[in-house]
């Protein structure tokens, strides 16, 4: 029987970006690919990303967190489900210890420091964006300009070309359009998600600014598919649009689930994301859910 069986989960979104969470604390079984993709494919569970809670590794920080992607990928950040852990590390009845308000949450990409601005509203200080290309990671070396553009683009959109490149814990790539809902995202997305020049795939952006501080934006995620919102696509967007002087180092993101407040600070460099929270339900895996499921 797995370990996860009978085991409490919370169904939970942060703009739409479908976020289930589990608290593996003092436990050591660490969720594989396969039990991932499962707890994904049940009406009840299913998610974008599962956010996995671990016991903290370095000292200073209150989790390590796991996030698996929709096929079982593993991701260094997720900026909505970083908001959601952090409301359930701090008012879920069950999950919820006695922290202080200020968590800090460790992935394999860093620090994620979250501070709670109201009861479901959180920001999550992101850290610096990653700019070159080995960090991003892009194939081949690209020098460090206004903005990083990296050469791609499918015959069928000939003036998709040149996205903008950031890495934020996980791959990002910006096209700056004139309409972001002018493209089929299922048809457009993989393509450049598996396009060689992301050595490890990238999370695929449209973005239409609108005025220095607000861009709408779709984005097609790595691994997950087209959601309805995504927080680190928001500070990749964010980041490169200042770069580019597209933007200013603060702005609104509207993504189909909602708006983000993103701001890419001057003093440290770090990107503050702020943003909703909802808890949907919780609920329990049955072991059924685990069958064949290593
Ligand atoms: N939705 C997330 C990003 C999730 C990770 C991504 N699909 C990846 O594999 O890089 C967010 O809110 O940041």
């Amino acid at each position: 029987m797995s370990a996860l069986s009978n085991h409490r989960f919370l169904k939970m979104n942060g703009l739409g970006n479908e976020i289930t969470v589990l608290d593996l604390r003092g436990s050591l079984h660490v969720v594989s690919s396969a039990e991932a993709r499962a707890i994904a494919a049940d009406s009840r569970s299913r998610f974008d990303q599962l956010m996995v809670l671990h016991d903290p590794v370095s000292p200073g920080t209150d989790a390590y967190l796991r996030i698996y992607n929709t096929d079982g990928t593993e991701s260094g950040a997720c900026g909505n489900g970083t908001r959601c852990v952090a409301w359930a590390m701090l008012a879920d009845p069950i999950m919820s210890r006695p922290v202080h308000e200020g968590l800090v949450l460790e992935t394999k990409a860093g620090l994620l420091p979250v501070t709670r601005v109201s009861d479901t509203v959180f920001t999550v200080d992101m850290g610096p964006p990653r700019l070159s290309w080995n960090e991003i990671p892009l194939r081949d070396p690209y020098p460090d300009t206004r903005a990083i553009a990296v050469d791609t683009h499918i015959p069928e959109h000939p003036e998709l070309q040149s996205p903008s490149a950031v890495g934020m814990g996980n791959p990002h790539a910006i096209f700056w359009v004139e309409n972001a809902q002018a493209y089929d995202l299922t048809a457009v997305g993989p393509k450049f998600e598996h396009d060689p020049v992301f050595p490890e795939r990238a999370n695929i952006s449209f973005a239409e600014v609108v005025s220095p501080d607000h861009v709408v934006l779709r984005v097609w995620e790595r691994g997950a598919g087209a959601t309805r919102a995504c927080g680190s696509a928001a500070c990749a967007t964010l980041v490169a649009g200042a770069r580019k002087g597209l933007t200013g180092r603060k702005a609104k993101i509207s993504l189909p689930g909602g708006d983000l407040l993103i701001e890419w600070r001057e003093s440290d460099d770090h990107v503050l994301m702020t943003g909703e929270t909802q808890l949907e339900h919780e609920g329990f895996f049955v072991p059924a859910l685990f069958a064949g499921a290593a």
